[in-house]
């Protein structure tokens, strides 16, 4: 019988084994060849898929898992696995040390469409940092074990806001959502100190989960992220907004507002 202990027990010690084979990887400069070739996968990132994947498998065989490299393996369990064995790879072929290994575990609660899952768990790793961030539903965030608030830090108005801004992989390859982007990054540089480009979301979900990062602008995110961001969000105390392609985040009322008028007008 699963409870949340036990799957959260399994997913740390596959984010673990998948995020050591990234350290090993990126220590020994093996993203060269990858970063020429970009329709081959990584072999640093199938590696630590296949950790992930062999770690979850053993313990939950009939647990459905939606792969980020390999696709659906099909189970029929009470729980559903996303998986992102690499959430930053441009970061991780530039050699910038940000990203993560991370997986969101799903309530299928009887839902005939896995998009209508509950996410219960999220565990992001960080592995040149040893970070590792826990969001439970109803069970807040953890960072490296201990209970975190996305109001622990300082601030947060839109004068002196860092806002983090992530966009899904097909927002660029498209003129229409490519320009709206644009035009919501422009906006919040006009309004707010900072704005940074996520190319490793759930690295950044963790920061604004413990209140470093101040605000959140997500336009058409991809599903692997959003699911564990959105626990982390709720479960960390961040105020939210919402629409049907996007979704903002931030640790005051007035930023909230002023990220929320800004994507609104845009979208
Ligand atoms: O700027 P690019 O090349 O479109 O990459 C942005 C993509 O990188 C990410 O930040 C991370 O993606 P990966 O998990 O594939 O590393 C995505 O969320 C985003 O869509
Ligand atoms: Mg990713």
């Amino acid at each position: 019988m699963e409870t949340l202990a036990t799957l959260e027990r399994t997913a740390i010690e596959a984010c673990t084994a998948g995020g050591s084979t990234l350290r090993d990887a990126y220590r020994a400069g093996d993203t060269e060849a990858d970063r020429l070739a970009h329709d081959v996968k990584s072999s640093a990132d199938t590696g630590s898929e296949a950790q992930l994947l062999e770690v979850i498998r053993s313990q939950y065989p009939d647990h459905r898992i939606d792969a980020e490299e390999s696709g659906v393996h099909e189970g029929d369990g009470p729980y559903e696995w996303i998986v992102d064995p690499l959430d930053g790879t441009n970061n991780f072929e530039a050699g910038l040390p940000s990203f993560a290994t991370a997986v969101t575990v799903l309530e299928r609660a009887g839902a005939a469409n896995p998009s209508d899952s509950i996410p219960v768990l999220g565990v992001v790793y960080v592995p040149m940092l040893d970070d590792l961030y826990v969001g439970r539903r109803d069970g807040g965030v953890r960072y490296n074990g201990q209970p975190v608030r996305t109001d622990d830090g300082p601030g947060g108005e839109p004068a002196t806001a860092t806002v983090v801004s992530v966009i899904g992989h097909d927002v660029k390859r498209q003129p229409e959502s490519a320009a709206v982007s644009e035009s919501i990054n422009r906006a919040i540089e006009e309004r707010c100190k900072r704005r940074l480009e996520s190319w490793s979301p759930t690295v950044h979900w963790g920061l604004l989960a413990r209140g470093t990062l101040d605000g959140v602008v997500c336009y058409r995110p991809d599903r692997e992220e959003q699911r564990l961001g959105e626990l982390f969000a709720a479960e960390s105390g961040l105020q939210r907004a919402r629409g049907e392609d996007w979704f903002v985040g931030a640790r005051s009322a007035s930023l909230l507002e002023s990220l929320r008028e800004l994507t609104v007008s845009r979208v």
